[in-house]
Parts: structure tokens; sequence; C-alpha cells
């Protein structure tokens, strides 16, 4: 019988190459009216999954949960099971003026201020996407005149601290663009597994405004973010659509 993964509760004989991940698991209802052929597959834990297919490309959307721990588990039983890419569809809050509600960020490089990632290898090592995979995101954002950034993501390993607002003016002050939990994870553990990773980021928080205020109208669905989530994945879709294609 197929060996299933631990927690992401998929095999081998999945034998899909590119994985959506998203953090919310409710993320993926929200998915899959942009895929045919949708087949819900398991929800374990934080672990929700879906395959489907876009323009023919199979395509599997599994949310990872909060934090690099939790991705980085998904990272290496995606990686266990052959998926070869993949490209995170996150939310995350704006460090800069110009980085607006409903913008989203294609993540050129991400701080390591996660523990996950330290705990592969030593904090100086570089968490950085797969460029053609970025640049595909990029050309894909572009052709479909959707409103990105290329820049720098911090991501950290607690939502709620004390000094949240130093942290993030002193950030801010270094030209980081916005701030998630999971993209350095994704970067590092990717990139020693031999996996093409890239992070989309929709910025759901505006500059200095309060976080968990900003996410409880983005878990209600109200405003401008639902239309940033909806570009992050028509980015992500189509960068999956060139990379399988070479167009
Ligand atoms: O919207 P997702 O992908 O879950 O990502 C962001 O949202 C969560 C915090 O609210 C963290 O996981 C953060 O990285
Ligand atoms: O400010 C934010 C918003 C989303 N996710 C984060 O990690 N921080």
């Amino acid at each position: 019988m197929e060996s299933l993964q631990p927690h992401i509760q998929l095999g081998k004989d999945l034998q899909i190459k590119y994985a959506l991940m998203p953090g919310d698991p409710a993320r993926l209802d929200r998915i899959a009216p942009f895929l045919e052929n949708v087949t819900e597959l398991k929800f374990n834990r934080e672990y929700r999954s879906l395959s489907g297919t876009y323009k023919g490309v199979p395509i599997l959307a599994i949310s990872t949960g909060i934090g690099g721990a939790s991705a980085g588990i998904a990272v290496e039983e995606l990686h266990n099971i052959g998926v070869e890419a993949m490209i995170r569809i996150g939310s995350c809050g704006s460090l800069q003026p110009q980085v607006k509600v409903g913008d989203i960020i294609i993540v050129n490089g991400a701080v390591r201020d996660d523990g996950a990632s330290k705990t592969y290898i030593d904090a100086m090592f570089p968490a950085v996407p797969d460029a053609q995979l970025m640049l595909y995101c990029m050309e894909a954002a572009k052709e479909q005149d959707f409103q990105y950034h290329v820049g720098i993501a911090r991501s950290h390993d607690s939502f709620y601290t004390d000094d949240e607002e130093a942290i993030d003016a002193y950030w801010s002050k270094q030209g980081v663009l916005g701030c998630d939990m999971e993209t350095a994870a994704l970067f590092t553990i990717g990139h020693l597994r031999g996996v093409k990773t890239a992070s989309i980021l929709n910025n759901v928080v505006a500059y200095e405004q309060d976080t968990s205020e900003s996410i409880g109208s983005y878990v209600d669905g109200e405003n401008l973010a639902m239309e940033g989530e909806r570009h992050e994945i028509l980015t992500a879709l189509e960068a999956f659509y060139k990379l399988e294609t070479g167009k």
C-alpha cells in the first residue's frame, strides 16, 4: 500500500509537480474556482489539500498553517512525494507607505527572523527564491496588470510581541517591504532540498496600522485585501503555467 506522509497525508501516487501554498486552509475555497477538475484530498491538522488543473497543468493547493515550523513540515513532505516547485500565496503586513492594502509583493529575499530555518543552516545563509520562478511571477503579474512590488520580506515567529512598533520601524528603515511568518522557511528549506520556490504576499495591513484589527477585516472578507488575494492566486497559477510550458 502507498505510504502517506505523516502530516500532509498525501503519497507519491499524487504525481503533481506544482504546489500553491497558502497559510490559511480557508483560502483553498477561494483558489478552487480558478481550477478545473477540483478534487478535495485531505484535511489533517492545518494541512488541507485539493488538486485541480489550470489550463491543463495539474496543480496541488495545500495550506501550511501559521509559522515556519508548520510550513517547513509541508516543504519536506511535499518534496518527499515529488513536488518540484512551490509558491506561497500568503498575506502580510506593510512596512512601507507605498505598499497599499491589496497590493502584492513578489518576494526576492526574506529576513530569517524565524526559528525553523535556523535549525537547518546558519542565519547568514540567504533565504532567496528560485530566480526563474520569481521572474515568471513578475511577468505573470505584469501581464495581468496587477499592482505589485518586488522586494524583501521579514519572516518572524511570533505574531504578537511587546515591541511590534519598534521592530517594524527598524525593518522598515532597512527598506523591507512587508512581514509574514513562512517565506523564510519556505525559501531556505526549499533551497536545501532542491525545490524551486517563490512567495507572493498580499498586503492586508496598511503601513503603521493595527495588525490585529486589519487581519480581522481580512477574515471577514470585507475589503481590498480580497482583490489582492485573487491577484496573488492568478499570478502564481500563471507562473506555474509558464514553468510548465516555457511560454
Ligand atoms: O495569510 P497566511 O498565508 O496565513 O499568512 C499570514 O497570516 C498569518 C498571520 O495572521 C501568518 O501565517 C502570516 O504569515
Ligand atoms: O502584519 C502581519 C500581517 C500578516 N502576517 C504577519 O505576519 N504580519
